[in-house]
């Protein structure tokens, strides 16, 4: 289990990314290529399945401990009115997790996943980020390892965020790893008015010429620009990399935890699955910038983990279809 001591093992842990099992993912490709069916004709149901094969490691992939994992933390950014709610609906949102009351409770139970829930410090907001580092070095690694320790034995791990005002942070995250000023990044998140979300494109703007000399690694990108529940991720999907778990990310909250990490290290989504596209308007750019392709498009944009859920029920049926189907020989049908 991987664990961050200091931003050096930040850095190192993506310098020594590991590549997927190309023998399982060959051996999975030749059996998609027996299956009764033309070549090809499952579409993207058949690369999934290789691609699982690959960070699984065998020829035969199977979903039998899917985790959702969902992590919360609290923003000292709000304080700019950047959300269309206050800062208390993380804490209330945390508790309707644990009553089971939320949308993600009912969509990964629907997907026949276990739900973790992480919250962060709650009592704690992330400092302003466009007055200062959002968290202090110690903070940001303690996030990174609450993350890295919540893969636990997963075979599929699935990541969602709950945090208001946690997508002006996404939108800050997005433009210091890939360029941009605050308007082109910012987007209605919750359901801000045209005020609000002036107010958001300005606050990242802010926050960018505030930070400017000091962006230079992913550690200081995701500690000065991100919050707890981001950086959570962040170490989720570091770890899970090295672990070889593959991972379905949500919308553009999620996804933006691995801004920083790609412009560090570019194949850091090779391990990841873009559940959906969000309907926040940086999410098709962001996922295009990391080179994934959503799986679903359903204009969620909700955040939770909850695409990514609905996402593995895709997933899912793809496995059904790579493990179930009768081969050519065994059917007796004639190959073309
Ligand atoms: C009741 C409620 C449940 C949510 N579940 C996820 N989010 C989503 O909205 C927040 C991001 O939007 P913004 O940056 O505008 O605050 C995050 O908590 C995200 O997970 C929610 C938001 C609300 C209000
Ligand atoms: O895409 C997301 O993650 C998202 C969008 C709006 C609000 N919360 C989350």
């Amino acid at each position: 289990m991987i664990r961050f001591s200091s931003p050096g093992d930040v850095a190192g842990a993506l310098a020594t990314l590991p590549p997927p099992d190309e023998a399982a993912r060959a051996a999975a490709a030749a059996r998609q290529a027996q299956l009764t069916k033309p070549p090809g004709s499952l579409g993207r149901l058949e690369e999934i399945a290789v691609f699982l094969a690959g960070w699984q490691g065998t020829a035969r992939p199977r979903i039998e401990r899917g985790c959702a994992v969902v992590f919360a933390g609290n923003h000292g950014v709000v304080a700019q009115g950047v959300s269309a709610f206050p800062a208390g609906v993380t804490a209330q949102m945390v508790a309707n997790f644990a009553a089971g009351g939320a949308a993600i409770n009912a969509l990964a139970q629907a997907a026949g996943l276990t739900l973790a829930v992480v919250p962060l410090d709650l009592d704690t907001p992330t400092a302003d980020f466009t007055l200062a580092p959002a968290m202090t070095e110690a903070e940001c690694l303690a996030a990174m390892n609450a993350g890295a320790a919540a893969i636990g034995d997963a075979d599929l791990l699935v990541l969602g965020e709950m945090g208001i005002g946690n997508s002006t942070a996404a939108a800050a995250l997005a433009a210091a790893s890939f360029g941009g000023d605050g308007a082109d990044w910012a987007g209605r998140g919750t359901g801000v008015d045209d005020a609000g979300l002036a107010r958001k494109a300005q606050a990242v703007t802010a926050a960018l010429a505030l930070h400017r000399h000091h962006l230079d690694t992913a550690f200081e990108i995701l500690r000065r620009l991100g919050g707890r529940e981001i950086a959570a991720i962040a170490g989720a999907v570091i770890a899970a990399r090295h672990a070889r778990v593959p991972v379905v990310l949500d919308g553009f909250i999620c996804t933006s935890a691995l801004a920083p990490l790609a412009r560090f290290a570019p194949a850091i989504a090779a391990h990841c699955l873009a559940g959906h596209c969000s309907a926040e308007s940086g999410h098709v750019r962001l996922l295009d910038r990391l080179g994934l392709a959503p799986l679903l498009r359903l204009e969620l944009r909700l955040g939770e983990g909850s695409g990514a859920a609905l996402a593995v029920q895709v997933i899912r049926a793809a496995l059904a279809a790579h493990n179930r189907m009768a081969t050519f020989a065994e059917a007796g049908v004639s190959a073309a």
